[in-house]
């Protein structure tokens, strides 16, 4: 693993420094939050927290990159020493990577001594925007699935090596099945999938003698790709043949893929000539630009798909490309006191919640169903509350009291406890599986795809009080 502490913008270095001289071993409180849903949907699925904490287990300065900060000239041999000891002393609570989550609640705190702190800014928020948005797209295109496979097809097209292989993982997270990436796959324990290209068939005299070529090769699992000249006339008429003479010698086709034209039309007339010829059990998989929105028309039409492969859209979030989470000041020492802070900016929208907080998610007793979460002030404890009165929590919103009761609260956030070597679980299928657990938690109008109802996220009374009161001042 490559340690990315430089990974960060020059003015979180500028403020450590400074942080050092006025502010030394004073300690802050830094959340991170997001206040808008890509694609306007209902939920994000948070994912990145594995790759940030074996960042912040590795964060240090080589000889090599304090000669490099030595020659900018901008900071004095004391920053260069404390980068020289850099030891992680902030404790970060976060919520579990999977867990869908909503506007404006903190999902990783960060709390140490502000240079340190403030030194981690971008790094956090260039990992955990980045796999949550995919992680997120792929629970969109995965929930259009309605339960079919989805087979990660992005690397060619990713933006860089760093964003296929961690995107892939993201994929997976939010309920990608297998990848073509085999670096990911590696790396992550994901099965790979894969078929044939275009220039495996152009690339023999006849699209026949290339489909027998591949079944010679791998005649227990030849997928083949009949979209290259005609899917109907030549592609699946070649692809019964050759699988026909697969089952003459006991072996099991296993697929075809179509990667262009009218798909729900071809794949309801490839199913049909499959069928035809007694290959029921032979596997159709498609792929060309697919997205959450032509997976729902196609399924619609009734399209017999078994597979989808998905590339571009998924590894890069194209309809919606940004995850705007972002690092905020909550608290700061004073006198051996953390005193909460604010940012009141001119866009309301921007407003801060101020102070060390904690998110719970609210259920309903006796069930699984989940109905809010509620932001609280620390040293709130609604786990043993029967009654607490919230605000909504967003600002461009009526803030009109409500009273809450006959509720189970769980906390969202969990401290990390780096003394363990995986301080996060890693299995990103056992993963996938509790987000899902997660997500069925949650009330079934929050997760349409277009136009959710939006989830309640409050903050308690108290913290209220807390946010208008610094308003004032
Ligand atoms: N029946 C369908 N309903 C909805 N969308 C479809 C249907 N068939 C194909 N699509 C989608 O429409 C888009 C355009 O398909 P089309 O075959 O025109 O693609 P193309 O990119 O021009 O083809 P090619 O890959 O051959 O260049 C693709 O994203 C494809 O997934
Ligand atoms: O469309 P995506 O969701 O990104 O899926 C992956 C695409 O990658 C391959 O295309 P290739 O690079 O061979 O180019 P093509 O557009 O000519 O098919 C494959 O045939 C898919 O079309
Ligand atoms: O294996 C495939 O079919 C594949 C892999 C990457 C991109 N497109 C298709």
């Amino acid at each position: 693993m490559k340690n990315l502490a430089l990974l960060t913008d020059l003015y979180e270095y500028s403020m450590a420094n400074g942080f050092q001289h006025y502010l030394p071993q004073t300690r802050a409180v830094f959340d991170v939050f997001f206040r808008k849903v890509p694609d306007k949907g209902g939920l994000v699925v948070a994912a990145g927290l594995q790759q940030i904490v074996e960042q912040l287990q590795d964060f240090n300065f080589s000889a090599d990159d304090l000669e490099y900060f030595r020659s900018l000239k901008l900071w004095d041999e004391d920053f260069l020493q404390f980068l020289a000891n850099f030891k992680l002393e902030c404790q970060i609570s976060a919520v579990p990577e999977g867990m869908p989550v909503f506007p404006r609640e903190p999902l990783i705190t960060v709390s140490g001594p502000i240079a340190q702190a403030q030194l981690l800014e971008t790094l956090i928020l260039n990992i955990f925007n980045h796999q949550s948005l995919i992680a997120t797209k792929s629970r969109r295109m995965t929930q259009a699935a309605q339960g079919k496979p989805i087979m990660e097809f992005g690397a060619r097209r990713a933006q860089g090596p760093d964003s296929a292989l961690y995107g892939t993982r993201a994929a997976v997270i939010g309920g990608a099945s297998s990848t073509s990436d085999v670096l990911a796959a590696k790396k992550f324990h994901i099965p790979t999938a894969g078929t044939m290209a275009h220039s495996w068939i152009e690339a023999f005299p006849d699209e026949l003698s290339a489909f027998r070529k591949w079944a010679a090769l791998y005649p227990d699992n030849a997928a083949l790709l009949v979209d290259t000249y005609d899917v109907l006339q030549s592609g699946v008429p070649h692809a019964i043949q050759v699988f026909q003479e697969l089952q003459a010698q006991g072996h099991q086709p296993l697929g075809i893929r179509i990667d262009s034209g009218d798909i729900a039309s071809l794949t309801q007339k490839s199913r049909a000539l499959l069928d035809e010829a007694g290959l029921t059990s032979v596997k159709i998989t498609i792929s060309n630009a697919l997205d959450e929105n032509i997976i729902t028309s196609l399924l619609q039409q009734q399209a017999p798909i078994d597979n989808f492969g998905i590339g571009e859209k998924l590894i890069t979030s194209s309809s919606a490309p940004v995850l705007s989470g972002v690092y905020k000041l909550a608290a700061i020492e004073q006198n051996g006191q953390l005193i909460p802070k604010i940012k009141v900016s001119n866009d309301l929208a921007k407003l801060t919640i101020p102070g060390p907080k904690k998110v719970y998610r609210l259920y309903y007793e006796h069930t699984q169903e989940a109905f809010a979460d509620v932001i609280a002030l620390a040293d709130e404890d609604l786990i043993h509350s029967e009654r607490i009165t919230v605000v909504n929590s967003n600002p461009l919103q009526l803030q009109k009291p409500v009273v809450l009761t006959n509720f189970v609260a769980q906390p969202l956030l969990h401290p990390l406890d780096f003394s363990q070597k995986h301080p996060v679980p890693t299995d990103v299928f056992a993963i996938q599986r509790t987000s899902q657990r997660w997500l069925d938690e949650l009330p079934i109008e929050t997760k349409r795809l277009t136009n959710p109802d939006i989830y309640p996220v409050y903050m308690t009374e108290a913290l209220n009080k807390l946010q208008k009161d610094l308003i004032a001042h």
